[in-house]
């Protein structure tokens, strides 16, 4: 029976010790802020940021929401997200997604200050990612690798594969997974036999948003199993993996919730720490 990747003990250990960090730098009169800008009223995305701003004030980090309406123009947001950029007490911006259809996110993600992108999104950070030469990292990919640290979950020369490939998630994975000497395969909606790859995986990410996509008879016995989808079904908050039967067949597997969730708001935070030091010279 897989072991379980404790998502949740593992961001209050790595809170605790940043907290530590955080009161070291208020002592010295550096306070760590940084901006949510959450457009719309996506149910989703207002739970996040509220869960966000908890932990922030746990650790000892501000956090300042801009709840703008659903019709703001993309004009609009640019012109905040430059006096955000604009004012030295902000250390971080980031833009809560999904945005609106009448927004261009890419627009949004060129205009935030590269050296205050908590989220690791801009076009340089994206870039430097993959050029194996980061400063920042997207929070939920830079969680995962942690919790692979954590656990002594070995990626050199492993079969990796991670379904979905969106910017926040599969892509920025697959440059930190490679970079730890993983092979990385992308699936997505088009992948003509996922089974084919699924079944040859030492390590499964799952972050398509689908209940129930990976089942046991997909994977191979002794899989390391990482959940990031986040459903909703029948009022109860599930992952994309059917846990009870994929942990009789996997080596590791996180849960949801208390897996990858808590640990991606941990990693945001370390983020903002991470880019408020550097902007202070330490
Ligand atoms: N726990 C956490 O910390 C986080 C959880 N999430 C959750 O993870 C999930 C993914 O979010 P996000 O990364 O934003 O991705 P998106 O919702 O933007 O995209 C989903 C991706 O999965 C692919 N996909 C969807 N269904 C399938 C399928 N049946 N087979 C193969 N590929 C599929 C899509 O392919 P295509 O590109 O072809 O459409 C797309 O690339 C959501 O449930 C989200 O709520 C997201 C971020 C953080
Ligand atoms: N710019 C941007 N960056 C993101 O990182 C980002 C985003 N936009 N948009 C939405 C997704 C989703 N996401 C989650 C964060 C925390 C939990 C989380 O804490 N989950 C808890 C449960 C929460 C609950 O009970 O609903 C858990 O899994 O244990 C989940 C999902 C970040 N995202």
């Amino acid at each position: 029976m897989g072991k379980i990747l404790n998502g949740k003990e593992l961001a209050k250990l790595r809170a605790d010790k940043l907290k530590e960090t955080v009161k070291i730098l208020k002592n010295d009169g550096i306070q760590p802020l940084f901006c949510v800008i959450n457009i719309g009223d996506n149910p989703a995305s207002k739970l996040y940021v509220r869960t966000k701003k908890r932990q922030a004030e746990r650790i000892g980090i501000e956090e300042k929401i801009y709840q703008l309406p659903n019709d703001e123009t993309e004009e609009d947001v640019i012109n905040l997200i430059k006096k955000l950029n604009a004012d030295p007490k902000v250390y971080g911006v980031m833009v809560q997604l999904p945005a609106p259809e009448q927004i261009n996110v890419n627009h949004l993600m060129e205009t935030i200050d590269p050296a205050k992108d908590v989220d690791g999104l801009t076009p340089s950070n994206m870039g430097r990612l993959w050029q194996g030469d980061h400063f920042v990292e997207p929070a939920t990919p830079s969680g995962i690798i942690a919790m692979f640290d954590h656990y002594g979950i070995e990626l050199a020369g492993k079969d990796a594969v991670i379904v979905g490939r969106s910017n926040i998630v599969g892509k920025p994975l697959a440059a930190l997974m490679q970079e730890r000497n993983a092979t990385v395969s992308l699936l997505h909606t088009k992948t003509q036999n996922p089974e084919y790859y699924l079944k040859n995986a030492d390590i499964v990410v799952s972050a398509a948003g689908q209940a129930n996509l990976i089942t046991a008879d997909k994977i191979k016995e002794g899989a390391v199993v990482v959940d990031v989808g986040i459903n909703h079904v029948n009022g109860k908050l599930v992952g994309d993996v059917a846990f009870d039967e994929v942990k009789e067949k996997a080596s590791w597997i996180t849960p949801v919730p208390g897996g990858v969730g808590p640990l991606t708001v941990e990693s945001l935070m370390e983020q903002v720490v991470k880019l408020t030091r550097r902007a202070n010279g330490r």
